[in-house]
């Protein structure tokens, strides 16, 4: 008769081969879902989200699931992700999905990714600003970052966590550290701005949102997001009232929707749809489609600032061409120095969390 530490030790390695860390739904039925008669997905990207129990992260995975850019989605968060999984994986769209759970599990969420979304980390509530999430969320960017540097450094990294102004500079230093940064692979997830800002200005012109394009640039937070409305496309004329109304209404779009929650979140629903048009656009310039261009907050050489939003062209190995900020009006030059100033503090709080 074998000793029971032996037989279990067997147990425990047939186990591990036949269930790989991660998992899958239909693992109890003896036949693994996911595994009869699998092809590994339709041909496309491994995408993993950091998060994706969460408000953003639960939308955000369903689009994913339906986008036809993804053969393999990981679902990777500190709780829930068995339900999410299980959840998500009955949507008869290419993906294979599978879900990761707590940090033993984080290394193999991100072996192989191509993509990784991080939207993990607490959300505002009213009366306060994005900043103060930094002593929370920035540790929390640090460890994933960590687990980047180990399983995937070559991954084109989205990075929506807040403060964004401050957790891109974090994650820079992290890959730095580790000797794995590319700046063309980190970018900072600005696009909900500019979907704002499509859609506000859209309201004042009487135009289809979807017909218009408002560049949005310098970070995300407050006086920092600057919508350049002489740039608007198609072009158009704004009287000062519209201006002074739209510049408030996009900087201050979060803080509508932290308010309107009344202390049960941030935006979640238009951040998840934000966040699956920005990483769309970073499929499709990985699989080599011309002109895919959107704003972003990356390392940039547009201002003195190490980092700055703006649109950048978006290609093969992330983010290849940055564009500078076109002729600015009065208004926005002024509006420019403001989100400079604080800019530049946040970003040195990011650096330095790492540096100290
Ligand atoms: N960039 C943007 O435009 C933008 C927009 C909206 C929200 N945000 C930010 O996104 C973040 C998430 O917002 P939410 O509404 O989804 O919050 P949420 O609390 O609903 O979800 C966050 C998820 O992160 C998970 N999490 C916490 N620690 C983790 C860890 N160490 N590893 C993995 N997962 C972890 C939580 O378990 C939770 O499921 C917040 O910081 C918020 O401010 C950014
Ligand atoms: O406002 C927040 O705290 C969340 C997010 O940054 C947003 O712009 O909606």
């Amino acid at each position: 008769m074998q000793p029971t530490s032996e037989v279990n030790q067997r147990v425990a390695r047939i186990s591990a081969h036949l269930h790989p860390p991660g998992f899958q739904m239909g693992e109890n039925s003896g036949l693994r879902a996911a595994n009869c008669r699998a092809k590994g997905g339709a041909p496309g990207f491994k995408v993993a989200i950091l998060g994706a129990a969460g408000g953003i992260g639960q939308p955000l995975a369903l689009l994913m699931k339906i986008n036809p850019l993804v053969s393999v989605l990981h679902l990777y968060d500190v709780v829930n992700t068995p339900g999410v999984t299980a959840d998500i994986s009955h949507m008869d769209t290419g993906a294979v999905v599978r879900g990761f759970l707590g940090p033993q599990q984080l290394d193999n969420a991100l072996s192989g990714m191509d993509l990784v979304i991080i939207p993990a980390g607490v959300p505002r509530k009213p009366g306060m600003t994005r900043d103060d999430l930094f002593n929370i969320n920035a540790g929390i960017v640090k460890t994933l970052c960590e687990g980047i540097t180990r399983c995937c450094p070559n991954a084109i990294v989205n990075l929506i966590s807040n403060p964004v102004n401050s957790t891109v500079p974090i994650a820079a230093e992290v890959f730095k550290k580790a000797g794995t940064y590319d700046p063309k692979r980190l970018l900072g997830v600005t696009m909900l701005d500019v979907v704002r800002a499509n859609t506000f200005v859209a309201e004042v012109l009487g135009l289809d949102p979807r017909e218009v394009d408002v560049p949005v640039v310098g970070g995300h937070a407050g006086v920092t997001i600057l919508p350049l409305l002489s740039q608007v496309k198609p072009p158009s004329s704004f009287t000062p009232k519209e201006i002074d109304y739209l510049t408030d209404r996009i900087q201050n779009g979060g803080t509508e929707v932290v308010e309107a929650k009344a202390g049960t979140g941030s935006a979640t629903l238009s951040m998840a749809y934000a966040a699956v048009k920005f990483a769309d656009a970073c499929l499709r310039g990985l699989r080599g489609d011309s002109g895919v261009v959107e704003c972003a907050f990356v390392a940039s050489p547009v201002t003195e600032l190490p980092f700055f939003a703006s649109k950048v062209r978006l290609g093969r190995t992330g983010a290849e061409e940055i564009y500078p900020l076109g002729p600015l009006n009065e208004y926005e030059r002024a509006g420019l120095e403001k989100a400079k100033k604080e800019l530049a503090a946040s970003i040195e709080k990011g650096v330095s969390f790492i540096r100290k």
